[in-house]
């Protein structure tokens, strides 16, 4: 990998049954940056994230992170090497509090095991002190903090999809990949999202966005990659995305009427 790189995609293919969800994608991601995926419904954006996180295993190809093979590891390996997602479907336990859901993100960062959990030992009240301190540092982040001891099942939608981005983040990850974290959200929500996502940029962890909100992606990406059919057409900066004809017309043309 080259310096600078963070992500190496390698000619990833992924089929399930007759449908090629992806056929020889290939791209790399430049640590800090903001790298966006668009493509229509059904071209291969969630099955991408999927392979990243271990979740489904590619048939061909390799995915290098700082230049560890993960395309063969399980999800629990991977998020230990600091890769955390956010899921279009939100994954909140709403029987929880706020904080304690984003405690729940924070596994990845301790080393004890159930034994020493049972036996309460100093070790692991220290680890949970450091969760706590952890998760509300997240929870300020995302401008949650004030509500970190409310039950989630109360907060509006726009807060739950800062909370999922919250547990990610105190999990300490030099990659988030984000999942759709505009959907549902109303114009000013959106706007604050995209404060978050430039935020998190700042902090220096480089950001892997699939989004089907046009205007964010254009205005917050570093760069994009397109995929259509499950095909890679072009990665380039969102000028040269909204200039590139095959683009408008695979894709772009009715978004940016
Ligand atoms: N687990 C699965 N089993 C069978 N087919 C699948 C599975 N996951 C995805 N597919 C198929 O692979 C193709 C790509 O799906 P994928 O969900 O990755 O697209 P997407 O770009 O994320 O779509 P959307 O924007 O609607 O979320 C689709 O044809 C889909 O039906």
């Amino acid at each position: 990998m080259q310096e600078g790189q963070l992500l190496e995609v390698r000619s990833i293919s992924k089929a399930f049954g007759g449908v090629q969800a992806l056929r020889d994608i290939s791209f790399t991601v430049n640590r800090g940056e903001i790298f966006s995926v668009i493509g229509p419904n059904g071209a291969g954006k969630t099955t991408l994230f999927n392979l990243l996180t271990g979740v489904f295993t590619a048939d061909t190809g390799a995915i290098l992170f700082e230049g560890i093979d993960i395309t063969t590891k399980k999800p629990f390996e991977i998020a230990r090497l600091c890769i955390q997602r956010t899921f279009q479907n939100l994954q909140i336990f709403m029987n929880m509090t706020v904080l304690e859901n984003v405690m729940v993100g924070c596994h990845t960062r301790t080393t004890s095991g159930m034994l020493s959990a049972c036996l309460r030992l100093p070790k692991i009240l220290r680890e949970e002190k450091a969760i706590r301190k952890w998760a509300y540092e997240a929870l300020e982040f995302v401008g949650l903090k004030d509500v970190a001891e409310q039950p989630a099942n109360i907060l509006p939608y726009g807060y739950l999809k800062r909370l999922e981005i919250a547990r990610s983040l105190a999990a300490n990850p030099k990659l988030i990949l984000l999942d759709e974290p505009a959907a549902g959200l109303n114009d000013t929500e959106t706007l604050e999202m995209r404060s978050l996502i430039e935020e998190i940029s700042k902090q220096g962890i480089t950001v892997l966005l699939v989004e089907h909100n046009m205007s964010l992606v254009m205005e917050c990406s570093h760069r994009i990659l397109v995929l259509v059919y499950g095909e890679c057409l072009t990665v380039g900066t969102p000028t040269e995305i909204q200039k590139d004809p095959r683009v408008i017309a695979a894709y772009l043309g009715d978004e940016t009427q």
